[in-house]
């Protein structure tokens, strides 16, 4: 098939590059120049395992090109893909400027029919907006039809060629052939395609995310109700994973939720929810939990020293707001090194693929180390933000030189309890207790 992605954002990008894959022929639109040159020169700018092999092998074989021309882009496209920001507005809701606004730019430039996918996440209602927006100036036959995406970055390739269901919000019976046809390749392990009316398939989307944010919300409750009570919430997170009802996915708790989709696709829910004046009071909590989760090492990290941080000098290992992404939108390292500047520390950083992005953002508020060791140079404690594979194996004796005290602050668990005591450190987590290191049980 025929196919155009507009927007080569994460989504886009993978969309795109995935549906080449499985043998259409696609064209990738953006308004961004510099981005479609760098694409067009065999430059992809996103961090994502397995993605540049897919995407050289459809630029080579001709499958997948790049242009700023919408109009050049869509011509003879039998579907035609809105991956297109939609960043919270002032109050929370959607923005759905840049939809609407290619929605417009489509009307008069499309020359036959075609399914138009809105793939972005969107609230209830917006497929009929897309729809109105097209209508006003088009002269051939169309249909709107509502494709919410699920991938995980980090994961997105194999969660968008394998994807555990595919959605599809549509009561146009040629728009669910087409989509049938098209996602045919993909859903052949078994997994289904859900058809559904437009605003049930756009609240899907709502719905999975803010119960995934609400399970892992749920258990930082229960993770500092552990701190408390003097219980440990990885065992509880096998104690309750195993209930295949509650399943094991989703119950690590750490220092928040963050990244380009849950904190903004919750606070748009909940201003749905207003909209149709419901009182969403579950969703508040979440938001509430979740940001001051974000900062919960804060208040142990000052008082371990004396309430004060001006001298010392606190490594951060790990900024993106997860593994296996260079993404640091809504990233809790952000957070905490705020916090930690403004409580007078000296901030060292270190992440394998977030660096730059962090740079670009806050320049030299800390500093930069080339590995994980070099930023415990001389530092006065460690502080983990980011689960990479590379931190939970480090060289001990390694550590134990560099560190000028064997303290660290880990916001995702990273270690066993066992493993901080036989090396001797201080150890604050999340939902376990806290290790103090000999001297400091002397102290204490
Ligand atoms: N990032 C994810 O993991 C993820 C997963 C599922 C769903 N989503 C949803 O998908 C949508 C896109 O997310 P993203 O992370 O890919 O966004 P993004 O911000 O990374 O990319 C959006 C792209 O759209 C381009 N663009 C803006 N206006 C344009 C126009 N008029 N014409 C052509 N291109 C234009 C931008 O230049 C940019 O490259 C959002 O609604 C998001 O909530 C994101
Ligand atoms: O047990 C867990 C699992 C995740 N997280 C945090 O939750 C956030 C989001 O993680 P994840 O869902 O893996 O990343 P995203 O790439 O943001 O993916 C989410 O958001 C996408 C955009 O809407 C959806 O498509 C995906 O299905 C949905 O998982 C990250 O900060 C994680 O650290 C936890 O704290 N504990």
């Amino acid at each position: 098939m025929k196919l155009a992605v507009v927007g080569t954002g994460y989504v886009g990008l993978v969309t795109g590059t995935c549906f080449a894959e499985t043998g259409n022929q696609v064209t990738c639109v953006d308004i961004d120049e510099r981005k479609v040159e760098k694409l067009n020169n065999g430059i992809v700018p996103i961090y994502e395992p397995g993605l540049e092999t897919l995407f050289h092998r459809n630029v080579e074989e001709g499958r997948l090109l790049f242009t700023t021309n919408l109009e050049e882009g869509i011509k003879g496209a039998e579907v035609i893909f809105l991956a297109l920001p939609t960043p919270p507005g002032e109050d929370g809701s959607a923005d759905l400027k840049y939809i609407l606004k290619v929605a417009s730019d489509l009307g008069p430039i499309l020359k036959q029919y075609a399914v138009i996918v809105d793939k972005s996440t969107v609230p209830v209602g917006t497929a009929e907006k897309v729809h109105a927006h097209i209508a006003d100036n088009a002269t051939v036959d169309f249909d709107v039809v509502s494709n919410p995406e699920f991938l995980r970055e980090g994961v997105a390739v194999e969660d968008f060629m394998k994807p555990d269901r595919v959605v599809i919000g549509t009561k146009s019976e040629r728009a669910k052939s087409v989509m049938n046809k098209l996602y045919a390749p993909l859903v052949r392990q078994g997994n289904p395609i859900i058809f559904m009316d437009e605003r049930s398939a756009e609240m899907t989307k709502y719905a999975a995310n803010a119960f995934l944010a609400t399970k892992i919300t749920f258990m930082n409750e229960i993770a500092n109700l552990c701190e408390r009570a003097g219980a440990n919430v990885d065992d509880i997170r096998r104690g309750i994973g195993t209930d295949s009802r509650i399943g094991k996915r989703f119950l690590f708790a750490g220092i928040g939720y963050g990244g380009s989709c849950f904190p903004k696709d919750v606070q748009a829910l909940a201003k749905t929810a207003q909209d149709f004046s419901y009182d969403f009071r579950v969703l508040k909590a979440v938001m509430d939990v979740n940001d001051a989760q974000k900062t919960k090492l804060m208040p142990q990290i000052l008082n371990h020293f004396g309430g004060d941080l001006k001298g010392k000098t606190i490594a951060v290992w790990g900024l993106a707001f997860k593994p296996y992404t260079d993404d640091i939108r809504e990233a809790p390292a952000l957070d905490n090194i705020r916090a930690l500047v403004e409580a007078g520390a000296k901030v060292t950083v270190y992440d394998p693929e977030a660096m730059d992005n962090v740079r670009n953002m806050i320049g030299n508020t800390v500093t930069y180390a080339h590995t994980q060791y070099a930023a415990l140079d001389d530092a006065d404690a460690l502080m983990i933000v980011t689960e990479w594979p590379l931190f939970r194996t480090p060289d001990f004796d390694k550590m134990n030189l560099l560190l000028k005290s064997k303290v660290i602050f880990d916001g995702r668990n990273v270690y066993e309890l066992e493993t901080m005591r036989e090396q001797g450190y201080t150890y604050y987590s999340v939902g376990r207790e806290a290790v103090l290191a000999p001297v400091e049980q002397a102290v204490k």
